[in-house]
């Protein structure tokens, strides 16, 4: 509606500031348009009183303000007269200066004041009390604010939003305009990371040559960039010049000179791994370095060897009734008696039973024992399984998060290690290089660290490869464990995820096993999805339909895709009602009792745990249960395992209605059952490592519900396993030194 409506102008002064959002960037103010008094809202950016201003809007009636001015942009300038230099310097937004500085200020230089505050503060010292200092803070401020203004209004008119620009501000400073002037290509970079079509706009408009160096560069660095966010860690160099060839529609020839170009700079890095060049984004390439570095020397730094192991072993035996494997022993052997290990292998295979009697060894041989993993209900499951203290990483760490910027960095660093002796860290697979490498680098010298994980899940977000890439480099002592002792309990789902590793189609099952499989495609699958979770298993199993049951789906979009399921599923499961408030926000409804994901990392949002301990934080993956529903407010209450939290309008849209979630997003998690539908996916869906994570999320009860081709394809296809990264080498090469 909002769009249709004619943009209005009105040009005026702004009087008096009623309401700022330093974060969000929205502002109510009043404006005196021709004498006349008009209230203005919108998420403008900064604005200070006695600034011209242009605004564009339309007029709205609000319930309890009546009629009010919604400006959608706002172009401001320089107070134009005395009187608004007068009344903007008068309004405290300058340090240092009040009503009667200010007004001294316009009597001694009149309507030039601002620009002697700009340009000459020295000037400002002929007025009592204005030190050189003084003079010189009062300055910088005023270009900051009018700098940010002019950002604003610039990057405005390429379709930039106010909150965006004034990020954009952030990163590049007073002389934003003029450094986006001579680069536009630095506003897709890191870490404002804009279209690079919308940058391209603005550089049509400065004239700037399609194949000059400014784009080409921009252009290889936004392929690595996009490539990171598909987990490669770096890029075989045909590989980038062909897709950063494509995506620019320029020639090979022009990208592969400039790429050099980039390496002599150091924008680029290379390295050469088995007689082929791999070009990465110097960080990423760092990362790995340093996680080779750091590994390589826990392999070779002696490690304390413990005493009476064999006896300890023997001892723990004896207590729980079984004899270790061969396997386990030998796990056990090398977590005590090197520094750094990965033990691996498939679901029931013992991974827990082996780790649970490593933590029991090392009570008497270490002091402090830290458990972690990469997500919260990964640690939550990793403490139930031990009956110790997990944590995630994030949290071991201790997150110092510079909302301003939206830079991350960890209290506990090189500089300010960690306190433990041994780390043991679960659900490796997940974990990214720029996480890994921060861990390593808070390890005090002589900590060791047990790497745990399934090489066979479905890799980090992030990118890197860690697992896989330690595990293939043979640097770093690895027991991979493969005798399956859940089968003796009769698990089809543990039999057919190692069946699913072996590219062999899982077993159909029946309605006495734990895994089975439904015929069933397009709409008529969805329909079956939605029986099962609604009545079927409930009825059958007395599974709760939303605490025990997660759909996991390979794809959002489609019939049988998490958006169109979770609407069917709401609306079956938590179906509006008068006791049941709801509020409507991002393209989605929250409902009272709705079942709820936190799509992305939030390091602010505060919470309560039960216990009443207060913490801040909720990350990608958490699930959660709505509580309570503030239509008023717009405000939310989210129970996650034990913490609630309270969304408000602006953390909504980080929620999504989680009935069905994707298979990605469950990484590291486990339910009581779990349905999968595979019915009509787009090829490049087809894979076995989605499907392996999907089928291993479940406890209990797995059901496949689809068609048999997309089944025996996804089983086939091992395509996505592949990532680029040269970690393994890098390993190799430490290892060889
Ligand atoms: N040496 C053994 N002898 C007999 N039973 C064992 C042995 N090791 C483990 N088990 C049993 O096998 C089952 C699976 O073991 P465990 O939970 O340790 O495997 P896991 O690899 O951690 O599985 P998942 O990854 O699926 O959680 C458990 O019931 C455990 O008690």
């Amino acid at each position: 509606m909002e769009q249709e409506q004619q943009l209005m102008r009105m040009e005026g002064t702004i009087e008096h500031l009623i309401y700022e959002n330093k974060d969000t960037g929205y502002v109510v103010f009043e404006v005196n348009a021709g004498g006349e008094l008009h209230v203005v809202t919108g998420v403008l950016g900064e604005v200070n009183v006695g600034e011209s201003v242009t605004l564009y809007g339309h007029f709205e009636n609000h319930p309890t303000h009546g009629p009010q001015f919604k400006a959608t942009s706002c172009e401001a300038s320089m107070p134009q007269d005395e009187a608004a230099t007068l009344a903007y310097l008068s309004s405290g937004a300058l340090p240092y200066i009040g009503p009667a500085t200010a007004k001294k200020l316009v009597e001694t230089f009149g309507a030039d004041s601002l620009e002697v505050i700009a340009n000459q503060p020295e000037k400002l010292t002929i007025l009592r009390g204005i030190t050189s200092d003084k003079a010189m803070a009062i300055s910088n401020e005023f270009r900051r604010m009018f700098g940010v203004r002019e950002a604003v209004a610039y990057l405005g008119r390429f379709g930039i939003s106010p909150v965006r620009a004034v990020e954009v501000y952030r990163h590049l400073g007073p002389n934003t305009v003029e450094a986006i002037r001579q680069n536009p290509y630095l506003l897709c970079g890191e870490p404002l990371r804009l279209k690079f079509a919308q940058v391209d706009a603005i550089a049509a408009e400065m004239n700037l040559a399609q194949d000059g160096s400014l784009r080409l560069w921009a252009g290889i660095l936004y392929v690595l960039r996009h490539n990171g966010g598909n987990g490669h860690t770096c890029l075989p160099r045909p590989q980038l010049l062909t897709t950063t060839a494509k995506f620019l529609k320029i020639g090979e020839d022009a990208i592969d000179r400039e790429l050099d170009a980039a390496i002599a700079e150091g924008e680029v890095a290379r390295y050469i791994c088995e007689g082929r060049e791999y070009l990465y984004l110097p960080d990423l390439l760092r990362a790995e370095q340093d996680i080779a570095a750091r590994l390589w020397e826990l392999t070779r730094y002696p490690a304390t060897q413990p005493r009476d192991l064999e006896a300890n072993i023997r001892a723990l035996e004896r207590a729980q009734g079984f004899a270790y494997a061969p396997e386990q022993r030998k796990a056990i052997e090398t977590a005590l008696c090197s520094n750094v290990m990965v033990l691996t292998g498939g679901p029931g295979t013992g991974k827990t039973t082996t780790v649970n009697a490593i933590l029991a060894l090392f009570q008497n041989q270490a002091d402090r024992v830290a458990l972690c993993a990469p997500t919260g209900r990964a640690a939550k499951r990793l403490s139930e399984l031990t009956g110790q203290k997990a944590q995630t990483i994030h949290r071991l760490l201790e997150v110092d998060y510079d909302p301003q910027i939206h830079l991350l960095r960890f209290i506990h660093n090189e500089k300010n290690l960690l306190k433990c002796d041994v780390v043991v860290l679960d659900e490796m697979s997940m974990v990214d290089a720029k996480l890994f490498q921060s861990l390593l680098a808070a390890l005090k010298h002589g900590c060791r660290i047990i790497m745990v994980g399934d090489a066979d899940q479905l890799p980090s977000v992030g990118p890197g490869n860690i697992l896989s890439e330690v595990i293939r480099s043979g640097v770093v002592p690895t027991v991979c464990l493969t005798r399956i002792f859940r089968q003796q309990h009769q698990s089809m789902i543990v039999e057919n995820a190692h069946r699913i590793v072996h590219g062999l189609v899982p077993q159909r099952g029946d309605r006495n096993s734990d895994f089975f499989f439904l015929q069933a495609s397009g709409l008529a699958c969805q329909q079956l999805v939605c029986d099962l979770v609604a009545t079927r298993l409930p009825k059958s199993y007395g599974l709760d339909p939303i605490r025990d049951i997660q759909v996991l789906c390979p794809t959002k979009i489609g019939p049988v895709g998490t958006a169109a399921l979770n609407q069917r599923l709401q609306a079956m499961l938590n179906p509006p009602s008068p006791d049941k408030p709801q509020l409507e926000m991002a393209g989605q409804v929250f409902r009272l009792g709705d079942k709820v994901m936190q799509v992305r990392n939030n390091y602010l949002i505060p919470y309560e745990r039960d216990g009443g301990e207060a913490g801040v934080g909720a990350f990608n993956g958490d699930l959660g249960v709505i509580l309570g529903v503030d239509p008023g407010e717009r405000a939310l209450l989210v129970q996650m395992d034990d913490r609630k939290l309270v969304y408000t309008a602006e953390n909504i849209p980080e929620l999504e209605i989680a009935y069905a979630v994707t298979v990605h997003k469950s990484q590291g998690s486990e339910f009581a059952a779990v349905v999968i539908p595979v019915s009509d996916l787009p090829e490049k869906l087809c894979y076995r490592n989605l499907l392996y994570t999907g089928v291993t999320r479940a406890k209990r009860l797995c059901i496949l519900a689809g068609r048999p081709d997309t089944v025996a394809r996804m089983t086939e296809n091992i395509r996505q396993n592949l990532r680029y990264s040269c970690l393994a080498d890098l390993l190799r090469n430490g290892a060889k030194l």
